[in-house]
């Protein structure tokens, strides 16, 4: 299992930016700045226009003479006023445009990613970290990130918009403003510096709470069966505990930090209040009043916009981690070729040349040169001890991981083909088998390509039409999550029937151990006998007995081929592989599976 990525220490420009063209290219990017911009101005105008206009109306007072023209300067004041909605209304629709985009997009291209991922990817990341990047961090770009940089620009621009209005009315107050800035900052690189490690701390304890309730709820039979709960309690509330700490620091960090701001800022306030009183300064009332104001606005703000500004570089680390995802390795897009025949694979022949495969570009090769050829409709049992490649030729043949050499079925080299018009040519029926959530006819048939008849037809065969036809729902019959209301043996029947419904030319199977009843299995061996006698039938054995009755068996051997012929002839060679697997089955099985294979010969020999 590969880490999980934490990048550590700043978020890098790279990510804003790729997050911002996700929304949008850069003249729409630069439209949705300026309407942030536009919307500040337009609500600074009304303040200054508010505090020009007491002025006007000391000046009046002092100069008894003179009589303001009211009904005009209302008149200016409404229209700023109605500049300031419209801007407000204009910053908010490009704000839901661009920040909707941003999110879709996002989700769009990681979501197609995950889709085309190589197998070596799930291998490597569990089902809970890749739903947190889907739910906890897609979440927070969805909901809070917008909201969190809104508040970012809209502040910035807000402390920009009061120093600018103050320094106007006198510029002497740059000086206060700028060593108040200055400290903010001092204090936003300590505060960030904490919160990002306790936000860190939070993400990394929350992966762990997902990927227990996921195997908690895969693993429920067997927790019940040993009665594990109280320890996986215990395991789930050690997990909850940590991230609820994680959690409560963050929370208490944040507080904290905008105590101190509050304070510093009330301070501030006072002084320059006070100031007013030392220095003897000949100001306009309306000025006194404007620079108040913008000084409290400010006040209320500020903590409110550093907290979120350091928030901002937290939840960023969601969309750096989503991005994350829009460059991990895909399964290789490869051109149709045209000549290929409707109806391909005819036969289902299958010819391994020089095909080798490893599951990790730094791994030693599994499956060593296998050179091979498999004839149509030929009956093939894959035997060899555990871990000796069995399952990865069935890999190999389906290219889940990267495959050199060619395989050619039916004079294609399917090395070249896309994966998806390979893939779905042949059937195979997993040791575990695996149904969808959905229908019983979505199992059955999950691109509604078939009629109703067939399906039957196939549920007939596998004798499960009787079961099926028994609920009212019929084919609509619901299918729980990966099948659980179905027992194993008859998710491995609907599974049979898929491959019946499809009706390739190549079905590959690994067989099921002690997963089935006898009679299933007996009834499956039957069933792709008779349904598959024309095609090519590649078995996994794990029990001997099943694969005795193959036209040829593949001995597998440290990922290479080390016998290939007809079962018989291999009870014939006393220094071979299978030869000894058969005996160490104990004389009886090994008599009788002599038995099996002495037969089929004999019954070859005369067909
Ligand atoms: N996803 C994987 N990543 C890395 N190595 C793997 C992976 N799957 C299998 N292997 C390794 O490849 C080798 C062959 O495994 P494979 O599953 O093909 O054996 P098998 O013959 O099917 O065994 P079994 O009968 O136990 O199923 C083993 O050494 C195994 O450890």
């Amino acid at each position: 299992m590969a880490k999980e990525n934490m990048s550590s220490g700043r978020i890098k420009t790279a990510v804003y930016r790729n997050y911002f063209r996700a929304g949008g290219n850069y003249l729409f990017i630069i439209l949705v700045f300026l309407a942030f911009i536009g919307a500040q101005a337009a609500a600074n105008g009304a303040d200054y226009f508010i505090s020009y206009w007491v002025n006007l109306e000391q000046q009046a007072e002092t100069k008894e003479n003179e009589e303001l023209d009211r009904e005009f300067i209302i008149y200016i004041y409404s229209a700023i006023t109605s500049a300031t909605i419209i801007m407000a209304l204009t910053h908010s629709i490009f704000y839901f445009i661009f920040f909707t985009r941003a999110s879709v997009k996002l989700h769009d291209t990681i979501f197609a990613k995950i889709s085309q991922a190589t197998m070596r990817f799930f291998n490597l990341n569990p089902t809970g970290r890749i739903l947190n990047r889907f739910s906890k961090d897609m979440g927070s770009i969805d909901e809070y990130i917008p909201f969190i940089i809104s508040d970012v620009l809209e502040i910035i621009l807000l402390i920009a918009g009061t120093i600018i209005l103050t320094s106007l009315v006198d510029p002497w107050l740059l000086l206060p403003s700028a060593g108040l800035l200055f400290f903010f900052y001092l204090l936003r690189l300590i505060y960030l510096e904490t919160s990002r490690s306790v936000k860190r701390l939070e993400g990394i304890t929350h992966s762990p709470i997902l990927n227990h309730i996921t195997a908690s709820i895969q693993g429920l039979s067997t927790i019940r069966a040993f009665s594990a709960e109280k320890d996986l309690i215990l395991e789930f509330d050690s997990h909850q505990n940590l991230h609820s700490s994680a959690q409560y620091l963050f929370i208490s960090a944040s507080r904290a930090f905008g105590l101190w701001m509050d304070l510093i800022c009330t301070i501030f306030v006072s002084l320059i209040l006070i100031s007013f009183l030392v220095f003897d300064k000949d100001y306009y009332g309306g000025d006194v009043g404007l620079i108040i104001t913008q000084y409290l606005g400010l006040t209320i703000v500020v903590q409110w916009g550093i907290r979120q500004w350091s928030e901002l570089e937290n939840s960023m680390t969601s969309v750096e981690r989503v991005l994350e995802y829009t460059t991990i390795e895909t399964e290789s897009v490869r051109k149709p070729i045209s000549s290929i025949p409707r109806a391909w694979p005819e036969f289902g022949g299958i010819n391994f040349q020089n095909v080798s495969m490893k599951y990790n570009p730094n791994d030693p090769l599994i499956l060593k040169n296998l050179n091979f050829n498999i004839l149509p409709q030929e009956k093939i049992g894959i035997v060899g001890r555990t871990g000796a490649g069995k399952t990865s030729i069935i890999a190999a043949l389906f290219q889940l991981y990267d495959v050199e050499g060619s395989i050619i079925i039916d004079n294609v080299d399917i090395t070249k083909l896309p994966l998806e018009e390979s893939r779905p040519k042949i059937s195979i029926i997993p040791q575990e088998p695996v149904l969808f959530s959905g229908s019983i006819r979505k199992n059955l048939d999950p691109f509604e390509e078939y009629s109703d008849d067939i399906l039957w037809d196939a549920l007939e065969q596998v004798e499960l039409k009787h079961t099926v036809a028994e609920i009212p729902a019929g084919l609509n019959a619901a299918v729980s999550e990966s099948g659980s209301n179905f027992s194993i043996g008859e998710k491995q029947l609907i599974c049979l029937g898929r491959a019946i419904v499809r009706n390739n030319r190549i079905l590959v199977m690994d067989e099921a151990t002690a997963n089935v009843d006898p009679y299933t299995d007996s009834l499956i061996q039957k069933t792709i006998r008779k349904k598959f006698a024309g095609c090519t039938v590649i078995t996994i054995a794990h029990r001997l007995h099943t694969v005795m009755d193959s036209d040829r068996i593949m001995v597998v051997e440290a990922g290479e081929i080390v016998e290939f012929d007809r079962p018989y002839n291999l009870l014939q060679k006393t220094d071979g592989l299978f030869y000894t697997m058969v005996q160490t089955t104990g004389e009886t099985v090994a008599e009788n599976l002599n038995t099996i294979a002495k037969e089929n010969h004999l019954k070859q020999k005369v067909t």
